[in-house]
C-alpha cells in the first residue's frame, strides 16, 4: 500500500466542484483566493506561521496516479471519462504568495494568497489548510511555553507517542523548533528536517536491571558524558537522587560527567528543590534537573513561581495535542475573480460582520516604525497600492474614526512569491534558518501582543481603497437583497 500520494487528500466536495466546473466549461477561469484565520488560538495575541514546506511539497507532487483516477470511476458520481482523462494531465499551473514560516502572524489577514485556475483552487484548498492550520497551531503552542521557560532553560519535544497519528508527530516536532523547543525526541523528524534530537531513557531500563543502581551504572557506562538518569522509578529522594549521585562520583573519578537526572511524577517544585540541594552539595552543580509530566503552560509557570530548579523540560502530550485549543480555524475563501476587464472583488456576507473576509487582490505588509524598530500593525493592500509613502493613515476597520498617522516607516511586504504560474520560486530555508528568521520576527513585536494572559489586540487595518471597496460590496449585496424583497 502506497500512502505517499497526497493527490487525493481532499475534500470529495472540491472534487464534485472541479467536476461541475469542468462539466460547465468555466474550469480555467481565473479566480484569487486567500487563507487566513478568524482567532488566535490558546487567546493568545500573536500565531506562529508553519506548514509551508509541507505546502510547496504537496503541491510540487500534486498527480492523479492510474489507482487514484480508477478509485474515482468507482464513484457513484459517474464522472465522465472525458473529465477523468484531464485530471490524469493535472498540474497546478498557478501563482501563490506565502508569509514566511516563522513569521508572526495576525487574524484576518491574508496569509496565503493562491491565484489560478478555479479548477486548481478548489483542488487545494483541503490539504493547504490541513497542513496550515496544524502546523501554525503547534508553532504558536510552542511559542507560548518557550515564553513560560524563558531564554536559557531548555525544551525538549516528547509527543510522539500522544501525537494523534505519525505526521502530526513529525511536521509537530518541526513546528516546535521552529517556535523556539531546542530538540525532538522523535529520530525520523531529526532525520527528515535536521533537528536537533535527544533523549533519556524510560522507566523499562531501570525494572530491567536487579536495583536502580545497577540500572544507572550500566548506562552511564554506555553514555559515560551524555547521560540523564530517570530517578522516580522507586522513590526519587530516598533512593534515585542518592543512587544517581552515587553513579556520578564513580564515573566522576575516571574523568566523565552526569549530564542531568529526570523527575518524571510527583511534586516537581519540591523534588527538584531537594534533588538541587543533594547534588550541589555532593558537588555535581552543573549536573541539570529536568522534569516530565503531563506538562503544560499552567503547570510550568506554577513551578516557576515555586522557584522549582528545572531548566530542562520534556513537553509531549499537551504541545503535540496543541491541548485547550485544539484547532486553528483558518479558511480558504474566493476573494477576486478574473473578467474581461481584470479581477473583480467578490464578497461572501456573513450575519456576523466580523467574519466577513476582505475581498480584491490584495497584499500584506507590516507597518515597521523606522525610530523603534517596531510594528505600527499590519496593513492590507491592494496588490497595485503604493504603501510606501511620506506618511501612512492607518485606521481601525472596525471603528474607522480611529487612526493614526505613521510617518518614517518602511512597510515591509510580508507575502513572498511562491509558485510563480507553476513554477517554484521560493528559495526553501533550512529549519535552522527558519528558527532564527522567527526569533528575528519577534524583535519588532511590542510587548503587550506578545503577553501571555489578555494580550493587546494587534492592529491588521485596510488601506482606504480594500475599505471602501469592502463597504461598496457589502452595501450592493444589501441593496440587491432589498430589492428581492
Ligand atoms: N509543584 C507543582 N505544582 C503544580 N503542578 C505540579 C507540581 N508538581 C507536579 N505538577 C503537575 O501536576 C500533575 C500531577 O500529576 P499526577 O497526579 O498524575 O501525579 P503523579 O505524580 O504523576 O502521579 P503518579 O505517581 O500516579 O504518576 C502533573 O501534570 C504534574 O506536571
Ligand atoms: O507527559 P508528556 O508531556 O506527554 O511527556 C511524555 C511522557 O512520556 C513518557 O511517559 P510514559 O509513561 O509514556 O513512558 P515511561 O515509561 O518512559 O515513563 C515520559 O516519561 C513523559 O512523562
Ligand atoms: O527521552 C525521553 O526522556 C522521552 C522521550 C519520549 C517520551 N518521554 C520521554
Amino acid at each position: 500500500m502506497n500512502y505517499g500520494n497526497l493527490t487525493l487528500h481532499t475534500d470529495k466536495y472540491q472534487i464534485n466542484q472541479m467536476y461541475a466546473h469542468w462539466k460547465n466549461g468555466t474550469h480555467n477561469r481565473k479566480r484569487v483566493f486567500n487563507a487566513f484565520f478568524r482567532k488566535n488560538p490558546f487567546h493568545n495575541g500573536y500565531a506562529v506561521f508553519a506548514g509551508l514546506e509541507r505546502i510547496i511539497e504537496y503541491i510540487e507532487q500534486l498527480r492523479f496516479e492510474e489507482e487514484d483516477i480508477a478509485y474515482l470511476q468507482q464513484q457513484p458520481e459517474s464522472y465522465d471519462a472525458a473529465f477523468l482523462d484531464a485530471l490524469r494531465s493535472f498540474r497546478f499551473t498557478g501563482t501563490i504568495y506565502s508569509v514566511e514560516e516563522g513569521q508572526i502572524v495576525f487574524p484576518n489577514e491574508p496569509i496565503i494568497r493562491v491565484e489560478c485556475r478555479v479548477f486548481e483552487g478548489h483542488m487545494i484548498e483541503t490539504a493547504l489548510l490541513n497542513f496550515m492550520n496544524y502546523q501554525t497551531l503547534i508553532a504558536t503552542k510552542a511559542s507560548r511555553i518557550r515564553q513560560i521557560v524563558g531564554e536559557n532553560d531548555i525544551l525538549l519535544e516528547f509527543g510522539t507517542r500522544r501525537a494523534q497519528e505519525a505526521d502530526a508527530a513529525i511536521w509537530g516536532a518541526r513546528a516546535a523548533y521552529i517556535a523556539g523547543f531546542h530538540a525532538t525526541s522523535n529520530m525520523r523528524a531529526g532525520k527528515l528536517f535536521s533537528i536537533p534530537t535527544a533523549g533519556t531513557h524510560a522507566h523499562a531500563w531501570v525494572q530491567d536491571h536487579e536495583s536502580e543502581i545497577e540500572a544507572f551504572k550500566s548506562y552511564m557506562n554506555v553514555f559515560p558524558d551524555n547521560a540523564t538518569l530517570l530517578v522516580d522509578t522507586y522513590n526519587t529522594l530516598k533512593s534515585g537522587v542518592p543512587n544517581a549521585i552515587k553513579v556520578a562520583k564513580i564515573m566522576a573519578e575516571k574523568g566523565h560527567r552526569l549530564k542531568a537526572i529526570r523527575l518524571d511524577s510527583g511534586d516537581l517544585a519540591t523534588l527538584s528543590k531537594e534533588a538541587r540541594r543533594m547534588l550541589d552539595e555532593a558537588g555535581f552543580e552543573d549536573v541539570q534537573i529536568s522534569a516530565s509530566n503531563d506538562l503544560d503552560e499552567e503547570v510550568i509557570l506554577h513551578l516557576k513561581l515555586q522557584d522549582a530548579k528545572i531548566t530542562m523540560w520534556g513537553i509531549g502530550t499537551k504541545l503535540i495535542t496543541a491541548a485547550e485549543s485544539p484547532a486553528l480555524g483558518g479558511v480558504y475563501k474566493m476573494v477576486a475573480k478574473e473578467t474581461e476587464t481584470g479581477y473583480e472583488p467578490v464578497i461572501k456576507i456573513s450575519e456576523n460582520p466580523e467574519k466577513i473576509p476582505t475581498p480584491g487582490f490584495t497584499t500584506l505588509y507590516r507597518i515597521i516604525n523606522n525610530r523603534t524598530g517596531k510594528t505600527e500593525g499590519d496593513y492590507v493592500a491592494m496588490v497595485d497600492e503604493n504603501v510606501q509613502q511620506e506618511k501612512l493613515k492607518m485606521f481601525d476597520p472596525s471603528n474607522p474614526y480611529k487612526f493614526k498617522i505613521v510617518k518614517d516607516y518602511t512597510a515591509k511586504e510580508l507575502l513572498k512569491p511562491v509558485f510563480i504560474d507553476g513554477s517554484l520560486v521560493y528559495k526553501k530555508k533550512t529549519v535552522e534558518e527558519i528558527r532564527q528568521f522567527h526569533f528575528e520576527q519577534l524583535q519588532s513585536i511590542w510587548e503587550p501582543t506578545l503577553r501571555l494572559l489578555n494580550p493587546q489586540t494587534y492592529f491588521v487595518d485596510l488601506s482606504q481603497k480594500v475599505y471602501d471597496t469592502k463597504m461598496a460590496l457589502i452595501d450592493q449585496h444589501a441593496r440587491e437583497a432589498e430589492e428581492d424583497n
